[in-house]
């Protein structure tokens, strides 16, 4: 029997870092030759420069970058193992999305990807030229095929491969939205079928900014059916084999991994973002206002799980219409989960800014009911006093906003909005009260990580007497539904209201949506888990005369 051992080598590269990312190659080669008994070692796609390194790819300096990198992978392989990698290329005066493969030395083959995504979070013909040809190489007697991505997602090139490959190599940087593993297995699994062909499928894990990369790396057989699964959320180095008995090559069963699903791969998103975000951007830590209500509180506990206690301070800064429950909650939640906790009044500091401004509103009239002035001064004194805390300990802020606050603008410019990265940023109000009874549900020996009746309280921001959510807004099951229609599925007014909803509250929320996009361009970014995250996905001008409708 004759076999090949190949290494899906499932890492986390750092943008920009190209040669960094060239010694944790080098690295992860060692690892899987000495571990795995590695013939092949494969990386997902653009590994030396990281995923996605948008317009670094436009810098002077990238080719010779990259060439040393290369170098320095070349003159530190292990003899006899075939080592592919992606990386940009310019060549002639292109620049190409590349599948590199490195053996004793030597660089011998080059692939360019041909199909660039520039839909969604994808921008790549902004920076590459599509490719135009298959590569094949041939590694102990196995024809092995070389692919890139978004190439596997179309009929073409694919088709070119069938019958000429024993193994296609597939190198992938697939951002992670609800939902993702299971589209990408469908497709990745029809191609496989199609070509009746063995499929690696080599994915990058970790977080860039606001994208996340879940891993789970998987192997398919010419059938399509799934032999090998690397876990998801986690680096790691899964070997498949090919084995011949005499008929063929065909793909073994291998080593399964159980996939987190729903509430589970969500949390874990939002935890592997937050913790690669600060671990990348060099901070100490995380602190944040804790106020007793949920979107804090489960900002709070995956802040926990992405970092540890020690690295996340919380802060209750209460004011004359903070409860006591919510001091109690805050304070509770914090010691339970170990982490370093204050209470900072910000009651004098309100008054004094209400004192300076006292004598330039003297002649005005008195404020109306629905005048916020005084509301957003609480917010943005408590903005002003975590940036300090974050000045002065080397922490960054996060942010608690959810999606469906940010899509109507319930949130105060320089006040809660103030912070360097948010964990909630693409989930709906809805969404999070699911997520925050899941994870205490998974609490040690029952214990809720999120003391339950900052789950079951009516939602408050407290920044006047006797204050609810509803007060300003439709409930939140109404508001999130009716923002999901807008949002994520693009229907019109006129269609949410001729799917049975009352035409005052959509019209009242479209407006609100549509009002508030320059509230949205200046908050901060956070983990992407849908298909319509704000920013690069759902892309509207601030200033328009658009009127919704039809
Ligand atoms: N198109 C535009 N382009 C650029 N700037 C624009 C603008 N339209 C308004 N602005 C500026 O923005 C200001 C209004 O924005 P901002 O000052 O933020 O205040 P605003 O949006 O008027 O009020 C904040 C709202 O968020 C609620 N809130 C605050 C804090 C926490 C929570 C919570 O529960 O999480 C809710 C609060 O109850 C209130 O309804 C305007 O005074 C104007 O200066
Ligand atoms: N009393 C407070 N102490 C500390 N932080 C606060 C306080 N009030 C508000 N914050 C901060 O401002 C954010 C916005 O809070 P607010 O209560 O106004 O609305 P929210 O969106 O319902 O959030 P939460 O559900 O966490 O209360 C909070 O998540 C918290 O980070
Ligand atoms: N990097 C890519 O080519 C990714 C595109 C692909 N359809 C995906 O998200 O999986």
């Amino acid at each position: 029997m004759r076999q090949l051992i190949t290494v899906m080598a499932q890492c986390d590269p750092l943008v920009g870092d190209i040669e960094g990312n060239a010694v944790r190659a080098v690295e992860a080669v060692r690892e899987a030759s000495i571990e795995h008994h590695a013939d092949v070692v494969v990386f997902p796609e653009l590994f030396l420069v990281g995923y996605s390194p948008e317009d670094l790819l436009l810098r002077e300096a990238l080719e010779a970058r990259v060439s040393k990198a290369r170098a320095l992978m070349a003159s530190r392989m292990v003899p006899g193992v075939l080592v592919v990698i992606g990386y940009p290329g310019l060549r002639g005066s292109q620049l190409y999305n590349l599948a590199g493969a490195l053996r004793d030395g030597e660089w011998i083959a080059e692939y360019a990807k041909q199909a660039l995504p520039n839909y969604g979070v994808f921008d790549e013909r902004r920076y590459f030229t599509a490719g135009d040809a298959l590569c094949v190489i041939e590694h102990q007697g196995v024809r092995l095929g070389l692919s890139i991505c978004e190439d596997l997602w179309l009929t073409e090139p694919a088709a070119g491969y069938a019958g000429q490959v024993d193994l296609l190599l597939s190198l992938n940087c697939s951002p992670w939205h609800l939902g993702k593993l299971d589209e990408r297995i469908a497709v990745i699994t029809q191609r496989a079928r199609a070509i009746s062909t063995p499929i690696a499928y080599v994915h990058q894990v970790g977080g860039q900014d606001d994208l996340v990369f879940d891993g789970a790396s998987f192997a398919l057989d010419s059938d399509g059916r799934i032999q090998v699964q690397a876990p998801a959320w986690e680096e790691g180095l899964m070997p498949l084999r090919l084995v011949d008995e005499g008929s063929g090559w065909q793909l073994a069963p291998g080593e399964r991994a159980r996939i987190a699903q729903d509430e589970e791969s969500l949390y874990c998103a939002l935890v592997v973002g937050l913790r690669e975000y600060v671990r990348k951007s060099g901070f100490a830590g995380v602190v944040l206002g804790l106020s007793g209500g949920i979107d804090s509180a489960l900002s709070l506990a995956v802040a926990v799980d992405a970092l540890g206690p020690e690295r996340v301070r919380a802060v209750m800064m209460p004011y004359r219409y903070t409860a006591d429950m919510s001091r109690d909650d805050a304070a509770t939640q914090a010691h339970g989960l170990g982490v370093a906790f204050e209470e900072l009044p910000i009651g004098a500091a309100v008054e004094a800014l209400d004192a300076i401004l006292g004598e330039s509103f003297a002649s005005l009239d008195p404020p109306s009911a629905q005048d916020v002035t005084e509301q957003n001064l609480q917010a943005r004194v408590r903005g002003t006093l975590l940036m300090a805390l974050a000045n002065r300990r080397g922490l960054m802020v996060l942010t608690t906003g959810n999606k469906s606050e940010m899509a109507v603008g319930y949130a105060t410019l320089y006040g809660d909005m103030v912070g360097g990265y948010s964990v909630l940023k693409d989930l709906y109000k809805t969404q999070v009260y699911g997520l925050a009874r899941w994870r205490n549900a998974q609490g040690e020996h029952g214990a809720p990580v999120i003391p339950p009746r900052v789950i079951e309280r009516a939602p408050s921001a407290e920044l006047a007497e006797g204050q609810l959510d509803s007060d300003s807004l439709p409930d939140y099951p109404t508001l999130d539904a009716i923002l999901m229609r807008y949002i994520e599925q693009d229907h019109s007014l006129e269609a949410i209201v001729a799917e049975g909803f009352e035409r005052e509250a959509v019209e009242r929320v479209v407006a609100l949506v549509d009002r508030n996009e320059f509230k949205r361009r200046q908050s901060a970014p956070g983990v992407r888990v849908s298909k319509r995250a704000f920013g690069r996905e759902r892309r509207y001008p601030i200033v328009n005369g658009w009127k919704p409708g039809d």
